[in-house]
């Protein structure tokens, strides 16, 4: 039987003021999707994986995109998923995104559906809905593309890459906890539904500079803008430790912080200006007053989604 293995990366999504727009691809984590075709008489999709994700296709951020596919083609083929969890879930780092855009790729040069890469972000943003209640397109639009993207529509999705002149690398700060199920559903409904014009001048401010830093490398730039006054703030119940965690990475001369997707992990943005030691030493103490460990994982953005044909 024929079948083909994909692979995408992690990613940090809203990046301070981009929420549901904004998203990085990092080489931290990835998973592996292989997908295979079993018969061309049934439409179904059966599901494998190495982790405790759910099988049921529909409640899998990699099957309920793939069961849209065939619908969508009008294919009666029976399709297996093997979803290989290397993303760890639940933590803000794009796990659910990484496995829908891994699942769509992977099933897209099985069956030479010819997808663009923007298809992908369509069909995996399904895989969001299904896990998330909402399909939101930014984690999987960076595990599709890699780098740092902006999804600037939605219907239809267009993603475009942001040009980046700045000279850094990431760390992640990911508590060692157990988020539960549904983390990012609970997160979406502390966001407000209306905020004072103040706010989102303050945001747009804030997501200006970041975009404009990076494109024109400049430092300062980027530091002013890797903020939030909305959405960061409304979730702060689901991750006491960051505003704490945030001023030791500012006082040490980080570039800049922010919270990773719906969190709790912490993204940092640092260079060789940074004292990492003692954002460590600093930030490990602060976990720990939240009752908790947290791992310091540095990394580097990551690439857009890859491909292999196994037979
Ligand atoms: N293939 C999958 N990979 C990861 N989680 C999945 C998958 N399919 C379903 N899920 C469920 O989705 C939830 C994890 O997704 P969730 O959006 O909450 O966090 P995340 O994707 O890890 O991080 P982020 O905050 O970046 O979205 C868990 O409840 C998990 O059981
Ligand atoms: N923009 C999404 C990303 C989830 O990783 C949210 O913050 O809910």
């Amino acid at each position: 039987m024929r079948s083909v293995k994909a692979t995408a990366f992690s990613s940090s999504a809203n990046l301070g003021a981009g929420y549901d727009v904004l998203s990085m691809s990092h080489l931290a984590f990835s998973d592996t999707v292989y997908a295979e075709l079993i018969n061309e008489k049934e439409r179904r999709v059966m599901m494998e994986s190495n982790s405790n994700v759910p099988l049921d296709p529909a409640r899998n951020s990699a099957g309920a995109p793939v069961e849209a596919l065939l619908k969508e083609f009008q294919l009666n083929y029976t399709i297996k998923l093997n979803v290989i969890k290397g993303v760890p879930h639940g933590l803000g780092l794009g796990s659910s995104g990484a496995s829908a855009v891994a699942a769509v790729a992977a099933v897209n040069e099985l069956l030479n559906l010819h997808l663009t890469l923007e298809d992908i972000v369509k069909f995996a943003v399904i895989g969001e809905q299904a896990v998330s209640g909402s399909p939101h397109p930014d984690n999987v639009a960076a595990s599709a593309f890699g780098g740092i993207v902006a999804v600037t529509s939605h219907d239809p999705i267009r993603v475009v890459r942001i040009p980046i002149n700045l000279n850094f690398r990431l760390m992640l700060v990911i508590p060692r906890v157990n988020t539960g199920e549904g983390k990012t559903k609970k997160a979406r409904e502390l966001v407000p539904k209306q905020i004072e014009v103040s706010k989102m001048v303050e945001n747009t401010r804030f997501l200006s500079s970041f975009i404009l830093g990076l494109v024109k490398g400049d430092r300062a730039l980027v530091r002013e803008g890797l903020n939030d006054a909305v959405v960061e703030r409304s979730r702060e119940p689901m991750y006491p430790h960051y505003p704490k965690l945030k001023e030791i990475a500012l006082r040490y001369d980080a570039i800049g912080a922010c919270v990773s997707g719906a969190g709790p992990t912490v993204l940092i943005l640092y260079d060789d200006s940074t004292k990492l030691g003692e954002i460590k030493q600093e930030g490990g103490k602060v976990c720990a007053q939240h009752g908790f460990q947290c791992d310091f994982i540095t990394t580097e953005i990551g690439e857009g989604v890859r491909v292999e044909g196994l037979n």
